[in-house]
Parts: structure tokens; C-alpha cells; sequence
């Protein structure tokens, strides 16, 4: 990757003709081009489960072929707002993707916590949260180190606990453990994930973020795609001229439902293809 060039966004397994080709259900086709035809538009998505495949290792995490090109197509195009909106911090997410520097996608981290259209994309805690944080960095490792193979993400504000890829035994007791760590010390936060226990000294919410967004840019509507906990609060503030797409299974507030991140790229490129894009 050439981090000089927001194009050049990192190697990747998935080789785009592999792909096997996807039929859109009907009823997100026609609301695809519905919400194409507006002035200005807000096309925002979660990254990991949604344009990256769920990987054991999220250090290597990438974006499927032709997702971000897409977003940055969609980025051109006059009235389109474009976001990557994730749980990873700000940092991690713009090595991830290759957006650092990039003008026209904005990156959203942290949950909404972090952003780099605004002043927040630096996370200053205070005194008691950067003293909370240490505990629960501490707290957490031990459960690591009693479970080897666990895996810990830091991030500037929170800390989470990963246990995709091992043994379902040693998955549950660790995840148990760490509830009972969030539970006694009481962050502002803990969320259970696909896979994670993620603990934060910060609150934040995806759907406050994106509204704000939304708002700065003027847009009519807003498209999302998300495929986890954390999504349906995006979801669930949304309204019902947005175009909200949960990715993969389980219950969702989302108007549609798509099945992987080969189905995402499908959806970009219809809507590329229909906002009048190539
Ligand atoms: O709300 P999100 O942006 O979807 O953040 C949720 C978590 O996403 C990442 O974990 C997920 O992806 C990993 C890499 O594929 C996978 O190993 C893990 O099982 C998934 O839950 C991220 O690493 C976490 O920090 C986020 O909490």
C-alpha cells in the first residue's frame, strides 16, 4: 500500500473474479434508486463484518476489492457524502482501510467517538478514565493469560477482548470472565459483539454520529450498512427514508438485509451505477 495514495488501499486474499455473482433482492433494488435520485446524499458503512470479511486476527482485517473504490467513486459524484463509520479506533481505522489523507471519505471511529471531519479524531481522557482504562487493560490481560490464544485490541479509550477461532470452552469461560471484569469495575461502556467483549471509559453511539453527519452535509437521506450490535443503534435512529442495510443474520431494526460483503459491493455499485457514476 502506498499510504502517499488514498487510492492505493492495501493487498487483499479475495480475488474480485471469484466473486460469485449476486442477485439483490427486489424491494432494496428499487429503494437502491430511490435514494440515489436525491440532491444530497450520505452514504456511510460500518467496516469489519460489513466491507471486510470477520477474520480470527483484526489486525488483518481488509476491505474486499472494489468496496472502498466504490466509495470513493460515490465520493465524486456531486451531493454524495461518504463515511466509514466503525468500532475500531480512528488510528487503526485508517491503516486499515488506507483512508488516511483522504479528502473526500470521512472515517468515523471509536464507535462515533472519533472523527476525522471534526476535532475529536485525537480521544483526550481524563485523570479517572485514563486511571479506569489501566485497570481494565490490567483486569484483561489476566484473563488472557489464563486463557492463552484470547486476544486483546487496546484502543486509546477501551480495550476488548477477542475469542473468534478458538476452542468454544475456552471461548466461554473467557468471555465470562471478562463480563465479570466490566461488571465490578463498571466502565462507561461494555458491549458484547460478534465475538468480543469490548469495555470503553467513553460512551459514544454510530447512529448520534451519523445524524450529525447527516446534518453537517445537508443530506435528504442516509444510507447505512452494518452488520453488528452497535449498528442497530444507527439503525434505530435512522428513520424510514433512509436506506439502512444489516449485513449477514440475526434480529435487526435495519429495512433490509444483505448477506456478506459481496453483497455490499453490490450494493455500492448499483448505487454508483444509479446516482450516475461509472
Ligand atoms: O461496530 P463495529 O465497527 O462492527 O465494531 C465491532 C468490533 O469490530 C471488530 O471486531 C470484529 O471484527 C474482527 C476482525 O474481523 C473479528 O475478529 C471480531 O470477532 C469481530 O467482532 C473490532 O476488532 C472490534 O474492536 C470492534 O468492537
Amino acid at each position: 500500500m502506498n499510504p502517499t495514495d488514498p487510492t492505493d488501499l492495501g493487498p487483499t486474499d479475495v480475488d474480485p473474479q471469484d466473486l460469485d455473482p449476486v442477485d439483490l433482492d427486489p424491494g432494496l433494488r428499487a429503494a437502491i434508486a430511490a435514494v440515489a435520485g436525491l440532491d444530497r446524499l450520505l452514504v456511510a458503512s460500518d467496516f469489519d463484518g460489513v466491507l471486510a470479511p470477520l477474520v480470527d486476527d483484526p489486525s488483518t482485517s481488509r476491505a474486499i476489492p472494489g468496496t472502498l473504490e466504490a466509495l470513493d467513486a460515490l465520493s465524486q459524484l456531486p451531493g454524495t457524502t461518504c463515511a466509514v463509520v466503525s468500532g475500531r479506533d480512528l488510528e487503526t481505522l485508517l491503516a486499515l482501510t488506507g483512508l488516511d489523507g483522504h479528502e473526500r471519505i470521512a472515517a468515523v471511529g471509536s464507535h462515533g467517538a472519533q472523527s476525522t471531519t471534526d476535532d475529536t479524531s485525537t480521544q483526550a481522557l481524563t485523570p479517572e478514565q485514563a486511571d479506569q482504562l489501566a485497570v481494565l487493560d490490567a483486569e484483561l490481560s489476566e484473563v488472557l493469560a489464563r486463557h492463552p490464544g484470547v486476544r486483546i485490541e487496546h484502543k486509546p479509550a477501551g480495550v476488548v477482548l477477542h475469542t473468534r477461532g478458538l476452542d468454544p470452552t475456552v471461548a466461554e469461560e473467557a468471555t465470562a470472565e471478562a463480563l465479570v471484569v466490566g461488571a465490578e469495575q463498571r466502565p462507561a461502556k461494555v458491549l458484547r459483539g460478534k465475538d468480543v467483549v469490548e469495555m470503553s471509559v467513553v460512551d459514544a453511539n454510530k447512529g448520534t454520529a451519523l445524524l450529525e453527519l447527516a446534518a453537517a452535509r445537508g443530506s435528504q437521506a442516509t444510507v447505512y450498512l452494518g452488520d453488528d450490535v452497535t449498528d442497530e443503534q444507527a439503525f434505530e435512529r435512522l428513520g424510514p427514508h433512509d436506506l439502512t442495510i444489516k449485513v449477514g443474520p440475526g434480529p435487526t431494526a435495519a429495512r433490509f438485509r444483505v448477506t456478506d460483503a459481496t453483497e455490499v459491493l453490490e450494493v455500492l455499485e448499483q448505487l454508483l451505477s444509479a446516482r450516475g457514476g461509472h
